[in-house]
């Protein structure tokens, strides 16, 4: 199976999946994180970095463009590139310094970094439904095709 789809009643629902990829994360792995404003992104973010063992909230680094954290022992990054006018900017940022060996990086608006930010190994779509979210979640690489098969029920 390569990819997953589900169906998100409400916001508990998408903080479980954050709670839920928590559990079958190992770094390194790269997670972009598609869907429109208000899809539920930062919401699943935070299921997984609080699961991990952060205590305090998660905002969507919308200005700063990444926030870091250092949880269970691993590196975590959770870039937001909405306002990234012009993907060159990751190169000014060090981008490639961000993807090292323990890191887990989760990215919201991965098609304004299209060319420069490295390739997904897990990507989620996440979409509006009449009522709730649905998340689609491919995996990209075979670390990605691991979580996948950790994740189907
Ligand atoms: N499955 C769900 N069903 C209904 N509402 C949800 C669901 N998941 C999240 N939400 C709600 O959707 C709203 C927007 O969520 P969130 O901020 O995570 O979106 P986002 O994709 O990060 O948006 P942006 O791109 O603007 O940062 C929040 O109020 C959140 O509680």
């Amino acid at each position: 199976m390569n990819s997953l789809t589900l169906t998100l009643a409400d916001e508990g629902a998408t903080l479980a999946l954050g709670q839920a990829l928590a559990r079958h994360i190992t770094p390194p792995l790269i997670v972009h994180l598609h869907g429109d404003l208000g899809a539920g992104k930062t919401t699943l973010t935070r299921g997984l970095v609080q699961a991990l063992g952060h205590q305090g909230a998660v905002k969507s680094p919308t200005y700063t463009l990444v926030e870091p954290y250092e949880l269970s022992g691993m590196q975590v990054y959770h870039f937001d590139l909405y306002r990234l006018s012009d993907p060159e900017e990751l190169e000014f940022m060090g981008i490639r310094d961000y993807f090292a060996n323990n890191t887990l990086a989760l990215v919201e608006w991965p098609s304004k970094g299209l060319g420069i930010l490295p390739e997904a190994d897990l990507m989620v779509e996440m979409a509006y439904l009449p009522t709730g979210r649905q998340a689609i979640l491919s995996g990209m690489t075979e670390r990605g095709l691991d979580v996948i098969k950790e994740l189907a029920p």
